[in-house]
């Protein structure tokens, strides 16, 4: 039975206080670019009719409902996530929107996903590896609950090369995101944002993790000039 450690629980409760706002501080802190980069990612997926995809860290749904939107009505997509009140919220959008027969989400973690190996086509995750406390063990879980051949595609914040657009995307990232974010939700949450991007492997080293647990195929691409980057494997 799988048990989160100490520090697991405190990003799980962080993830819970700040999920009433999370939708719209997404939108203001990023100027609406997270939007395209979830679209991005999307068009990565592969799927046969009929198929199945998971995505893992599905927060509020958001790339649970643009699977939606991209996909034909035979493929039915599941959400995981560890925050009760993200699942929550992420719940009340699905059923509002046009896709409410083609969506379930339940609370789980990526650590130990409760389900079958090789019952999905693709995996996603956005923006929630970099908060798996073992990174390694949950990125096994994706990779085993695929399809021989099913694709993980995972969207995740990464640091730019460019000097001085690095300058500054730092300056905004380090010291002005986390007082917006404190005004509108929690100060530490829009501070740890920042500070666990800073820690998470380059894109090569990602990669490589990647390829321990058995991924195959693997690329990347990166967005808006290196913030976001989205990797592709295959099993
Ligand atoms: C930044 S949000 C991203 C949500 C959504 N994927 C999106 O694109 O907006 C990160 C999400 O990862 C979830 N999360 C973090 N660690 C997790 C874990 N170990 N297992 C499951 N969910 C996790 C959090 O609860 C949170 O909803």
């Amino acid at each position: 039975m799988f048990k989160l450690t100490e520090k697991g629980e405190k990003i799980q409760e962080m993830f819970d206080t700040i999920a009433p706002r999370y939708d719209f501080l997404n939108r203001l802190l990023s100027f609406g670019i997270d939007r395209k980069w979830r679209r991005f990612a999307v068009k990565q997926i592969r799927y046969a009719e009929g198929g199945r995809i998971l995505d893992v860290a599905t927060g509020t749904g958001d790339v649970a409902l643009e699977i939606a939107a991209q996909t034909p009505a035979s493929i039915s997509i599941v959400g995981v996530d560890f925050s009760k009140e993200m699942v929550e919220l992420g719940k009340e959008k699905v059923n509002c929107s046009p896709f409410a027969a083609r969506i379930s989400m339940q609370v789980a973690p990526c650590e130990a996903i409760p389900f079958a190996d090789g019952s999905f086509d693709s995996v996603t995750i956005a923006f929630g590896i970099r908060n798996v406390v073992d990174r390694a063990q949950g990125l096994k879980e994706m990779h085993r609950i695929l399809k021989a051949d099913g694709r993980a595609v995972i969207l995740e914040f990464s640091t730019p090369r460019l000097t001085l657009f690095k300058a500054l995307y730092h300056f905004y990232f380090l010291k002005v995101l986390p007082v917006i974010g404190g005004l509108f939700s929690q100060f530490s949450a829009y501070k740890y944002l920042p500070d666990s991007v800073m820690e998470f492997p380059s894109q090569e080293e990602f990669k490589a993790i990647m390829a321990g647990v058995g991924f195959k195929n693997l690329k990347h691409f990166d967005l808006t000039g290196g913030i976001a980057t989205v990797y592709v494997g295959e099993k």
